[in-house]
This record gives C-alpha cells, sequence and structure tokens, in this order.
C-alpha cells in the first residue's frame, strides 16, 4: 500500500522515479491536493499516479490541518474511491484512529477535486482577512467558492455526486483551510503589501520549505476555464489567478457585483 503525500508541483518527478519499480497489484492513495494540467486537458493527481504506475489510486482528503492532527485534536477525513469498497475499508482500517475519523465515498473524482479547488478559495479568504474586510464578506466568499466548486468539478466529471460536498473532503474543508490553512495566512500577507510583494517571496519567507498549494491550481483552474471559454462562469477563481498574478490588486476580490456568475444558485 503507497500512500502519496507531497506538494503536487513534485508529483511529476516522483512518479517518474517509480515507474517500472510497483508492483501491479499494489493499492495507491493519495493525500495530494492539487492537479496536473496538460495540453490534452486536466489530470487529477490520483488518475496521474494511477496512469503513470498502472496501479489503483484512491483519495484522501478532509479538514486535515497538519499542525492540529499532530497535537491528535479531533477531525475527520473522506477516503474517495472508484468501484472497490474492499480497497476503501483497508485504507479506512489504516488511517483510523480515535481522534482521526474516516468514512469513505464512492466519488474519487468529487472528493479529490473538492480537495483541489477549496485552496483556491482559501487564497480568497486570506485577501479578504488582509483588507480588514470582516467575517460577512468572508463567509459570502466562502459561498461564492463552494458554489464555483461544485460547478467546476460538475463541468468536468457529471458523476460527481452532490453528498461529496457535505463531507469533510468538501465543506468542512473549506471552513479550516479559510480560517487555519497557510494559503490563507500567505494570501493575507500579500493583501496586506498590497500585491507588491510576490507570492513567491512571501511563501519563502513565511513558510520556510512548505509550499503553498493554492497559487498554482488557481492558474491551472484558469487555464482549463480559458481554454474551455467558461472564465466568465468563475468570477471568484478567474480574480484570485488575475490577483495572484499581479493583473489585478487583491481589492478586486470583493468587486464582483457586475461580475456575478450566471450560474444556478
Ligand atoms: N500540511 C497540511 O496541513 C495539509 C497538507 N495537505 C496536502 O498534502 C500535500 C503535502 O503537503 P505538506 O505535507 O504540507 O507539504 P509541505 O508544504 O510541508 O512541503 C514539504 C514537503 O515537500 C517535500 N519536497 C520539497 N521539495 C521537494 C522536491 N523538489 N521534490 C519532492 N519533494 C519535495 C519535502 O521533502 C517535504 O516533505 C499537499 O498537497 C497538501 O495540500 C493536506 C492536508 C493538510
Ligand atoms: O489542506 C489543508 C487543511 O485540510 C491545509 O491547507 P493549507 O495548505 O492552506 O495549510
Amino acid at each position: 500500500m503507497l500512500v502519496f503525500v507531497t506538494p503536487h508541483q513534485f508529483i511529476d518527478n516522483i512518479c517518474k522515479s517509480l515507474v517500472g519499480k510497483v508492483r501491479s497489484d499494489a493499492e495507491a492513495i493519495s493525500l495530494i491536493k492539487g492537479m496536473e494540467v496538460k495540453i490534452e486537458g486536466p489530470c487529477l493527481i490520483s488518475t496521474y499516479i494511477s496512469e503513470q504506475l498502472g496501479i489503483n489510486c484512491s483519495v484522501l482528503m478532509g479538514a486535515n490541518l497538519a499542525s492540529e492532527i499532530a497535537e491528535e485534536k479531533f477531525s475527520e477525513a473522506t477516503v474517495g474511491y472508484g468501484n472497490n469498497r474492499e480497497i476503501a475499508e483497508q485504507w479506512v482500517q489504516l488511517f483510523t484512529t480515535p481522534y482521526f475519523m474516516v468514512t469513505p465515498v464512492q466519488d474519487v473524482e468529487g472528493v479529490e477535486l473538492c480537495g483541489t479547488l477549496k485552496n483556491v478559495v482559501a487564497i480568497a479568504a486570506g485577501f479578504v482577512d488582509g483588507l480588514d474586510m470582516g467575517n460577512n464578506t468572508k463567509a459570502a466568499i466562502i459561498r461564492f467558492g463552494l458554489r464555483e466548486m461544485r460547478e467546476f468539478c460538475k463541468l468536468l466529471f457529471s458523476s460527481v455526486k452532490d453528498d461529496s460536498f457535505f463531507e469533510s473532503c468538501g465543506v468542512a474543508d473549506v471552513i479550516t483551510t479559510c480560517f487555519g490553512g497557510r494559503n490563507r495566512k500567505v494570501a493575507e500577507a500579500f493583501a496586506k503589501n498590497g500585491g507588491k510583494r510576490s507570492f513567491y517571496e512571501l511563501e519563502a519567507e513565511m513558510l520556510q520549505g512548505q509550499k503553498l498549494q493554492g497559487v498554482p491550481t488557481a492558474r491551472e483552474v484558469y487555464e482549463v476555464l480559458r481554454h474551455r471559454g467558461l472564465l466568465e462562469l468563475f468570477p471568484l477563481f478567474a480574480t484570485v489567478h488575475e490577483i495572484c498574478s499581479g493583473c489585478l490588486p487583491p481589492s478586486a476580490i470583493v468587486i464582483y457585483s457586475e461580475k456575478k456568475p450566471r450560474l444556478p444558485v
């Protein structure tokens, strides 16, 4: 049983170094929140691992700030699996502890994309904090973000289940990351500096070797949407990338009224 947990920026090289060295009956699980964007289109990390190594790959996502788990404070997580319930049960058994409750969900794409996309929402929440906008604004940003997460998931995979958004991988991870995560923290500093210090510089200074997932994910999501001509339908995701890349000021995160998405609510 192979557990993959690394910033998604490095998965390409890690998989390449493992090709030909893994048994075909090995089972993998990815805890990685992010995705790959190839010329052919977006590729989930679990799919990428599966294709590169020729093995099945499940996912584990959830409201899981590492520092709190290390202190054995209670939290829960979601195992997303494809067809094999038995394997899912094995992963549940492996990860479950008295302070870590794991629930299996047969929706690998929905679970993984929730974990991936919530990092973009957390960047938006950090901007709002850096601008001292207050709790109502942050709650609105979280709601817009959840709505765009749902629409983006369904755009890529019509099989994604609505119920997955109410598991730990969905709304719970959005909440914990928007209040206590590294993406939020660095985005707050970015906004406080008026966008004058880059994410690259702030990440190096504030995280000391740890890696943000939200900034590259916002770019990857943007590429997918631009390629499909759908940027207008995802104003929050698009604006986050445009702010991160310096095209818009951090204050653009709340200039939302004229950009109201034409999505069903
Ligand atoms: N830290 C957290 O609270 C949580 C993290 N995750 C996810 O887990 C994944 C890993 O995150 P973290 O453990 O926080 O990582 P991190 O941000 O602490 O990054 C450090 C890790 O990356 C490795 N690394 C650095 N440069 C590398 C390179 N060139 N090639 C390969 N590996 C390299 C380091 O050895 C180290 O293990 C991410 O996708 C993250 O979203 C999920 C839930 C919670
Ligand atoms: O994924 C996480 C919590 O579930 C961690 O989020 P950050 O990477 O923003 O710290």
